[in-house]
């Protein structure tokens, strides 16, 4: 391994707070020079339409890889919510890290909660999950695109397009905005989606020192929770465009999976929920844990929500 690693990074401010961050746990915790790459994405640039209508989450991540593929960088640090269910043949996730408050926040300059929110109240999100958990609390909404990193969507919100808008939590508090945070979803009202508040350090599968090297900085229960997590997605058919919602709670020795799945055309149907507890001791049970929640969905219906 060479002793000093390159970064591939998105350039916005989160994304580049992230690199920062991982940045500095090389240096402190494995005493490793690292200095950032920085690159646009396609999915930075698409700011018009709804992600899941051109190529997805993995607009984000593609060019990070193709930078690793080239060996112009060692290490791409992600959001892990933003990585794709299945990386491509020759990458693989040598790390996820303790995660941050994977809860979703509701923000808006007027309004305290979304129960004080008026009748049709126009609320900003793109993500399909978001908008098919905030119908089923309040049908009433009218929930309008909100696209472009965190800065622009405030600013969209303080321009006055929207009466409030929904962002992860994790996100807002990274980057020293936990003061626009009016409230915090219960993770039962607003289940978050797979990975969320979580990074994911991913690198060449034939990077075997840099391999052993970043596991030290993996933080175990967070990285079984997400693996159930992205477990229930991936059986499912893991595309972005579903409204997916995945989280895992430790409660003790055993983890805690619930999943929501709503349907595309929002006033449809209604979300399929479930959940269930286990044991969980490695990898291979956090996976499983998560087939059997995806399994459960499949039992409730979900495959009239899936598209094909
Ligand atoms: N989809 C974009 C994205 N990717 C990661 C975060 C926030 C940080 C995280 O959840 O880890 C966000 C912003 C948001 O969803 O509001």
């Amino acid at each position: 391994m060479t002793t000093s690693i390159i970064i591939a990074t998105r350039e916005s401010r989160l994304a580049l707070w992230q690199a920062e961050h991982v940045q500095a746990r090389l240096r402190d915790e494995l005493g490793l020079t690292a200095t950032l790459l920085g690159m646009t994405t396609r999915g930075d640039q698409i700011l018009d339409r709804t992600l899941s209508k051109v190529g997805g989450k993995g607009l984000f991540v593609k060019e990070l890889e193709a930078a690793l593929a080239e060996g112009r960088a060692q290490l791409a640090v992600h959001s892990l919510k933003d990585v794709p269910m299945e990386l491509p043949e020759g990458f693989l996730l040598a790390a996820v890290l303790e995660r941050e408050d994977p809860r979703d926040a509701f923000v808006s300059n007027d309004y305290a909660t979304v129960t004080d929110l008026p009748q049709g109240a126009v609320v900003g999100s793109s993500s399909l999950r978001r908008v098919t958990q905030l119908l089923s609390l309040r049908p009433d909404l009218r929930v309008e695109p909100l696209r472009g990193n965190l800065d622009t969507r405030l600013r969209k919100l303080d321009e006055g397009g929207y009466h409030a808008i929904v962002l992860a939590a994790a996100g807002l508090k990274r980057l020293g905005l936990a003061q626009r945070i009016r409230c915090h979803f219960e993770i039962d009202e607003m289940l978050p989606c797979a990975g969320q508040g979580a990074l994911g350090l991913e690198i060449r599968a034939d990077d075997s020192a840099l391999v052993a090297a970043l596991a030290r900085l993996a933080h175990t229960p967070t990285q079984l929770a997400c693996e159930a997590e992205r477990a229930v997605s991936r059986a499912l058919g893991g595309s972005c465009s579903m409204p997916l919602a995945a989280h895992a709670r430790w409660q003790g020795r055993s983890l805690r999976l619930e999943a929501a799945l709503g349907h595309a055309e929002v006033h449809l149907s209604p979300l399929l929920r479930t959940g269930v507890e286990a044991y969980v001791g490695d990898m291979a049970g956090a996976r499983a844990l998560g087939q059997q929640v995806a399994l459960r969905l499949r039992e409730l219906g979900a495959g009239a929500y899936l598209p094909g």
